[in-house]
């Protein structure tokens, strides 16, 4: 199998916020305004037991003006306070989600962009967690912990510098009791916390791949007895989240070690600070500011150890966001090395910008003539499990020629289908139409120029003029009543509930397989693909629905190229060449 990138579970968790910077420097200069004011916010509050301790050496020293000022600026700074935390709060929430909604955006644009390769390894749970439950959990962050993070970390930092200013002794005896140990309970929380909060989003998503499962396979499930299986995966996906769970919040309970450090620094700074006072090194003032401000600081620690799990579990999700956005940016080959690096983040971000560009301008010339010759030339592939289905295939197909791909089950007629059509590329080979090779073509001329319609064909939740319109340009209905009529659909449309306005509010449960490929095949008339390759459905089909395909395939196939996997020995002598596959090559050829 070709070498291709993959989502890790658990992906490295360093310099998450230089991999995150790219997507934040387009409002730089709201980060920074946002960080100013949270910095001068923090700045009153550490203040405060300054002018505390100063309002108490006037009071001992009997200076009224100098207590009543003291007063003054108090009441000066708890305002301050108010406003500037408000104001930070703000600046901080309006910037952070538009991070957020900008990751969201993009997660969602390089998933839909994503090969399907790409999609069918990796769980449908998992990339759904990422893309939604995580960017939900960045989101609340942003809005409900970061401006406390901020503070604390400001806490931190400014009322070490104040009580330097007061007394380097007092100080480092703080720092040298507290901070080692503090760091060592930290430390350890973090090794502990690490894989067990990213052992719980993996398990999440584990639990989510099986309920879609379900909803996906429910009628399957259902006939063949299979809920009771299913059952015992989800229960057993359960527990191990459950247990995961239980793990990352038993962690949790490492931080609260911290209050111990607390405790024995307080007792070790009253001792040394009475000691200093009783010297006459620092004044009452000063211990007053010091029981203050450590009091402050040990809050802040506090609330640091609280706030420490939840901006864990975000790093966590962040880097899984990332590591989804880094794997699936398309620009970077598999050689590209560690895709932290910041230069590939900053080329896919401007890639990314080129190509929303390239979508705005759906005038945009075409480099292949509107009917050319396929060509697929010594293409080899393999799946995930690396067993290689295609072994050095070629085949030329002529403008407007029409074939049909015939074979046993599990020869590789529907993945020789998806390379045609551009859905997965080539091991190695190529395959190319008009003479240009399929990746060299943009999204758009791709799917204008070659068109699949698959065995199932996918609906969304929406009206049947909606699904039908899911093609290039965006038709409007004129244009959709026009396809429809062209391949002599309309009284089928006319005999739906409220006919192209008929919401299909279960996805394609509501049509038949052969209505499926109808509508499958209306979306190919509203593009006017040069090829047409159509996977015929295996089910039964009525045999309105079957008259109505063929004489749709008819009218459509005019003057394009046809590729019709048959499954049906009607399809089959209808057809003037076929193609018989077995075991990934070419076996026979007729005529
Ligand atoms: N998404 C996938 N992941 C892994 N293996 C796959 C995948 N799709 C198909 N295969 C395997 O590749 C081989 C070829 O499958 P393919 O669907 O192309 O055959 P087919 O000729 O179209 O069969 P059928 O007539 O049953 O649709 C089979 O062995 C199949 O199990």
């Amino acid at each position: 199998m070709a070498e291709q990138q993959r989502l890790t579970a658990t992906p490295d968790q360093r310099a998450v916020l230089r991999r995150a910077w790219p997507h934040m420097r387009d409002h730089k200069r709201g980060i920074v305004t946002a960080l100013g004011c949270s910095a001068a916010a923090t700045l009153t509050a550490v203040a405060v037991p300054a002018v505390i301790g100063a309002g108490v050496d006037q009071l001992l020293e009997r200076d009224r003006a100098g207590l009543m000022t003291a007063v003054a600026v108090l009441a000066a700074l708890a305002v301050a306070r108010l406003v500037l935390f408000r104001q930070a709060e703000l600046l901080l929430t309006t910037v952070g989600e538009r991070v957020v909604r900008r990751l969201r955006d993009l997660a969602v644009k390089r998933l839909s962009r994503a090969p399907l390769r790409f999609l069918e390894a990796h769980p449908s749970g998992d990339l759904l967690r990422r893309t939604t439950t995580e960017i939900a959990d960045l989101a609340n962050f942003v809005r409900g912990q970061l401006p406390d993070v901020l503070t604390v970390a400001g806490y931190l930092l400014f009322t070490t510098v104040l009580l330097l200013t007061y007394s380097p002794l007092l100080t480092l005896v703080l720092l040298v009791v507290f901070v080692p140990a503090i760091v060592c309970v930290l430390r350890l929380f973090k090794r502990v916390a690490n894989p067990a909060f990213a052992a719980e989003a993996a398990a999440a998503g584990t639990v989510a791949t099986t309920y879609r499962e379900l909803v996906q396979s429910r009628e399957m499930l259902q006939t063949s007895g299979g809920v009771g299986f299913w059952r015992q995966r989800f229960l057993e996906d359960s527990e191990h989240r459950y247990r995961s769970a239980r793990r990352s919040q038993r962690s949790l309970f490492v931080i609260s070690l911290s209050r111990v450090v607390q405790g024995v620094t307080t007792a070790v700074l009253l001792l040394v600070g009475g000691w200093l006072a009783d010297e006459g090194t620092i004044s009452v003032g000063a211990v007053v500011v010091f029981v203050l401000a450590t009091r402050q600081l040990f809050d802040s620690a506090t609330q640091a150890s609280n706030l420490v799990g939840q901006l864990q579990l975000t790093l966590v999700g962040l880097a899984r966001l990332l590591d989804l956005l880094d794997v699936t940016s398309g620009r970077l080959g598999a050689d590209d090395g560690d895709p932290a690096n910041t230069d590939q983040a900053d080329k896919a971000y401007e890639a990314d910008e080129a190509d929303e560009a390239d979508d705005a301008s759906t005038h945009k010339e075409f480099v292949t003539a509107a009917r050319g010759p396929l060509e697929v030339h010594d293409v080899h592939y393999s799946y995930v499990t690396a067993t290689e289905v295609l072994h050095g295939l070629s085949l030329r197909i002529a403008p407007g020629e029409r074939i049909g791909l015939v074979g046993p089950t599990g020869a590789g007629k529907t993945t020789l289908a998806k390379l045609v059509t551009g859905l997965y590329t080539p091991d190695s080979g190529s395959v190319s139409y008009d003479g240009v090779d399929l990746r060299d073509l943009t999204p758009r001329e791709l799917r204008t120029r070659v068109v699949l319609v698959p065995q199932r064909v996918h609906m969304i939740d929406g009206t049947v003029l909606e699904n039908l319109g899911l093609v290039p340009g965006n038709p409007d209905e004129d244009r959709v009543r026009t396809a429809v009529a062209h391949l002599g659909l309309t009284d089928w449309v006319a005999g739906l509930d409220e006919g192209l306005h008929t919401r299909l509010g279960g996805g394609e449960g509501m049509l038949s397989a052969g209505e499926l490929q109808l509508v499958g095949l209306v979306r190919a008339a509203l593009v006017d693909p040069a090829v047409l390759v159509l996977d015929e459905a295996t089910a039964d089909i009525d045999p309105e629905t079957a008259h109505r395909l063929e004489a749709a395939i008819d009218t459509l196939r005019a003057d394009r190229t046809l590729i019709v996997i048959a499954h049906r020995e009607s399809t089959i002598a209808r057809l003037p060449r076929v193609v018989r596959l077995d075991e990934g090559s070419v076996l026979v050829r007729s005529p």
